[in-house]
């Protein structure tokens, strides 16, 4: 029997060599597409969705943002992120709390990052011994937890990850369900959701000490997000509410940390299940760093690694539909869509589609190298893990560094294979793996 470390390739469990998972609503999305082409209307009046599908819908629907709204279209995260979270805002309220975070998530500040993403990868890898099983998926979640406070929010928060970690998953379980049973469970007040909005009172009050905190701090001592958002002030000099804060704050947590998790993942999946992946990808990290951690200049060198991430965010988008709703009658290939409309477009849809991507569900990171015979660069409407227009995400430099950042820490000083398992991909906040990834654990190195 081979053991990874004595040959090229991870010892991928032989049900998932060169397997791309699919996501079974993804998929009927897909099937939507072929049947009816970019335009499809499910349901009746507002209560029903329209589809927009393909790279032309993507593009008519980013190029006129302003006649759609946000506000209505995600009511089901209400519970976790607040009322007047920017993902949930339009217009003005919307820029001028978006305006606040956009300092924290700039190159150079994501560069100052680079350190606590590798501190706590390297924090989790410690804990791991060879002959381990360990759920990797669930791990790495953590890691990403803890850096997400660490960088944005400061030593304090950091502190209380488990506290976060534990409290938030109460709020998402109640969210990870189709946006009409989360409305029913508020109207019946069911138990989950009287246990969620328990939860929530625990993260608030959290969250007010906090800002209590650094309101009481000497200004400009605490240079995290939360002291932009508490001392920041808008175009027209006035400060965020306490509960815009709030909400701004578990937001940025939970965005942070769910869907760069989810991806992170996939990555690994992806990695251990592809032949000669990882292997690569370790040759290029010992190359580039050698016995080194990264440092934020040491990102671009990563090439091969940087396609990795790619291709993961193409097959595996953390968003698989992004949803708003019109804000006036609005016309489309022909057809109209009514004032009220919830639309939905989907990367996922997207990113698999053949007519823009060859072997559209292979996983093959070399589709991103300028050099591959096939290589064509995807346009903002046919690559759009991250969205695009107003609302685009805000932190997709950090997630892509930290992505880099703790991939390139797991080839560093691990090598892992998968084991058989039945791996579920589930979505409704993000496109994850449900039931966790395991992971067999054959051999750690120390730290640099
Ligand atoms: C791989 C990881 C990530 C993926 C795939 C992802 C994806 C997305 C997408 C598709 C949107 C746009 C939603 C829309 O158009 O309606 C979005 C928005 C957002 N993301 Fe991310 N995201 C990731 C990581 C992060 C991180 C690390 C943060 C912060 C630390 C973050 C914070 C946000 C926020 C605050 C918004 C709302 C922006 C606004 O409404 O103006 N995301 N994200």
């Amino acid at each position: 029997m081979t053991t990874i470390g004595e040959t090229d390739e991870p010892r991928a469990a032989r049900r998932f060599r060169d397997h791309t998972l699919a996501y079974a609503p993804g998929e009927l999305l897909r099937w939507l597409h072929r049947r009816r082409g970019p335009l499809a209307k499910i349901g009746m009046g507002t209560a029903g969705y329209t589809y927009l599908l393909g790279p032309e819908a993507n593009r008519f629907v980013f190029a006129n943002s302003d006649r759609f709204r946000w506000r209505d279209a995600f009511d089901w995260l209400v519970p976790v992120d607040g009322e007047t979270s920017m993902l949930l805002s339009d217009g003005h309220e919307h820029r001028r709390r978006r305006r606040l975070v956009q300092p924290a998530m700039n190159h150079r500040q994501i560069a100052g990052y680079v350190d606590t993403m590798t501190g706590n990868a390297d924090l989790a890898i410690d804990s791991w011994r060879a002959g381990e099983r360990i759920d990797v998926y669930r791990e790495l979640r953590a890691a990403i937890r803890r850096s997400t406070l660490q960088a944005l929010f400061g030593p304090r928060l950091a502190a209380d990850a488990t506290f976060f970690g534990d409290q938030l998953q109460i709020l998402l379980d109640l969210c990870d369900g189709l946006p009409q049973t989360v409305a029913l469970r508020r109207r019946l007040s069911t138990p989950e959701w009287r246990k969620a909005m328990a939860a929530r009172d625990r993260v608030d009050e959290r969250i007010y000490a906090e800002i209590e905190h650094v309101r009481a701090a000497i200004p400009g001592k605490e240079q995290t997000v939360l002291a932009s958002l508490v001392h920041g002030t808008d175009e027209e000099g006035l400060r965020l509410s306490d509960v815009e804060i709030r909400d701004q704050t578990v937001t940025l947590i939970v965005a942070g940390y769910e869907t760069t998790s989810a991806v992170l993942g996939w990555a690994v999946y992806a990695m251990l299940s592809t032949p000669g992946v990882w292997a690569k990808a370790k040759a290029e990290v010992l190359e580039v760093l050698g016995d080194r951690t990264p440092t934020a200049a040491d990102l671009k060198n990563l090439r091969y690694l940087t396609n990795v991430v790619h291709e993961t965010l193409r097959l595996y988008p953390a968003v698989v539909v992004v949803g708003r709703r019109a804000n006036e009658d609005i016309e489309f290939d022909g057809s109209l869509i009514r004032e009220g409309s919830m639309v939905i477009i989907s990367p996922y849809v997207t990113h698999r589609m053949p007519q823009l991507w060859r072997e559209p569900t292979r996983f093959r990171p070399e589709r991103w190298d300028p050099r591959d015979p096939g290589y064509r660069k995807p346009t903002p409407h046919e690559f759009l893990p991250f969205g695009s227009g107003p609302h685009r995400c805000i932190g997709s430099s950090m997630a892509s560094t930290e992505l880099i950042v703790m991939l390139a820490r797991l080839l560093a000083r691990t090598t892992l294979s998968l084991p058989a398992q039945r791996i579920r991909p589930a979505s409704m906040i993000s496109l994850r793996p449900a039931r966790g990834l395991l992971a067999d654990v054959v051999a750690t190195g120390s730290r640099a």
